[in-house]
């Protein structure tokens, strides 16, 4: 908890005063926003658009101003995690759910942080599973394709039941080992009718910071 923390906490600092500010989805954008909070209640003048209801309701309690993605031309920073950080900082998330509305946000963000822990860090990207976010039609055919592409899907469940998104959709979890080229698997997973996203993020950080037990940050970028 205390590296999730200090990642997110050295993360908030690049927060200016009337910046419009991306939060993430997870325990580790969590601390994020709660720091926001805080210098909110500082008198920060800041204004948030939220990858999750879940992000958006923490937000408001804590007397953040929410706005609509449709309603704010870019967002200037957004600080959110990651499931893996491999070395050129590409990433695979989705382990909470929220892969399609944190991908949409970081592409509309001048500047993307990743707030992780150090066990977040992989050479290689693919022992976490992929989250891959599909529309519940035929979603067994959808899962039949995915593993066309190399790995063995699961369906999300949740209290026995299948998982379902904000945007009202399935998550189907791909075990593929080890993924060899992440850009063209990106492509490729989103070409199968059915999927809605994927949530491998290419490119998409600009910084990285790593957070350890200790307390300490190790700041990439
Ligand atoms: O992608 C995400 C949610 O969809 C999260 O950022 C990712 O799962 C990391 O979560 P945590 O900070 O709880 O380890």
């Amino acid at each position: 908890m205390e590296s999730k923390r200090a990642a997110a906490e050295q993360a908030v600092e690049y927060v200016q005063d009337g910046m419009i500010v991306g939060l993430g989805t997870g325990s580790t954008a969590y601390w994020a926003i709660q720091k926001l909070g805080s210098r909110v209640k500082d008198g920060l003048g800041i204004q948030a658009v939220a990858t999750s209801v879940q992000s958006e309701q923490l937000a408001l309690e804590l007397g953040i101003p929410v706005l609509s993605l449709s309603d704010v031309f870019e967002i200037d920073l957004t600080i959110d995690g990651a499931d893996e950080v491999d070395s050129d900082w590409n990433l695979i998330k989705g382990g909470g759910g929220a892969l399609l509305r944190e991908k949409i946000v970081a592409a509309a963000s001048k500047e993307l942080i990743v707030v992780v822990d150090h066990t977040k860090q992989v050479q290689r990207l693919g022992k976490f599973h992929l989250p891959v976010e599909i529309v519940s039609f035929g979603a067994g055919q959808t899962q039949r394709k995915l593993q066309k592409l190399g790995c063995i899907p699961s369906l999300r469940l949740h209290q026995n039941k299948p998982f379902i998104t904000d945007n009202g959709n399935y998550i189907v979890d791909c075990d593929f080992k080890e993924i060899k080229c992440a850009e063209e698997l990106e492509s490729s997973i989103n070409r199968i009718p059915g999927v809605v996203e994927n949530g491998l993020f290419i490119r998409l950080a600009s910084k990285v910071m790593v957070g350890y037990p200790n307390g300490s940050v190790q700041e990439l970028g």
